[in-house]
């Protein structure tokens, strides 16, 4: 089965958990446009939604399908948010920013009850970092901290869009970088990066999942922390 189609499967598998009364937060990017179909489904067919988006892309979407997309203002709390990743350990721990929305998403993360990551099997892996991890920069300062990561031996790469420097929903800029290599635990290397000012965020989420569900085949392999 190709990875498509697992993306499906665990997005359906998720939606399992969406009840009607609860407010969602909806994730980003091509796992994320299967579980937000099926809500869009679910709220034909009468329930009620009130749903958070994490990107300008998803609130289109959400938007179009007729989902009630509210503020996170509005929402103050999430009872939960099912979202894609880039890479998941067997730690619960990810690389997410692939799509460019780790800054919302992680915002929205952190306001949610429950947190369900959905993926295709290529994203399970033993260890983080064959995947770049995306760090948010402020314009201002990015070329400066260009400089300071290339310091910490992870070769930063600033992501553009055609000719042009790619810009996230807030305008900021995205600077990938290699920790493959890294010897820093990521939990150091989180705090780390966070220190470095004009860092708005990082992909890495580490510990606000709770649930892991892969697409393998025709089944879906749920892993609760
Ligand atoms: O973090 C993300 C967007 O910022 C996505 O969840 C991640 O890039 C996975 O995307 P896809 O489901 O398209 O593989």
């Amino acid at each position: 089965m190709n990875s498509v189609n697992e993306k499906k499967v665990a997005a359906l598998a998720a939606v399992k958990y969406v009840k009607s009364g609860m407010s969602v937060g909806l994730g980003t990017g091509s796992t994320a446009f299967f579980m937000i179909e099926a809500i869009g489904e679910m709220v034909k067919n009468g329930a009620v939604i009130k749903a958070v988006a994490t990107s300008n892309e998803t609130e289109k979407l959400a938007t179009k399908i007729g989902i009630d997309v509210i503020t996170l203002a509005e929402a103050k709390r999430l009872d939960v948010t099912i979202d894609g990743a880039d890479e998941v350990d067997d730690d619960f721990q990810l690389i997410k920013g692939g799509g460019g929305a780790l800054l919302r998403e992680k915002i929205v993360a952190h306001n949610s009850d429950m947190n369900i990551i959905i993926a295709d099997s290529s994203k399970s892996v033993s260890k983080l970092g064959k995947f770049k991890l995306p760090i948010e920069t402020i314009p201002f300062a990015t070329k400066l901290i260009k400089i300071e990561l290339e310091e910490m031996g992870l070769s930063p790469v600033q992501r553009l869009k055609g000719d042009a420097d790619y810009k996230t929903d807030e305008n900021n800029d995205i600077v990938d970088v290699d920790i493959w290599n890294t010897t820093v635990k990521l939990t150091d290397l989180e705090q780390k990066l966070k220190t470095i000012p004009g860092i708005v965020e990082t992909g890495l989420f580490l510990t606000t999942t709770n649930l892991v569900i892969i697409g393998k085949g025709e089944q879906a392999i749920e892993k609760r922390r």
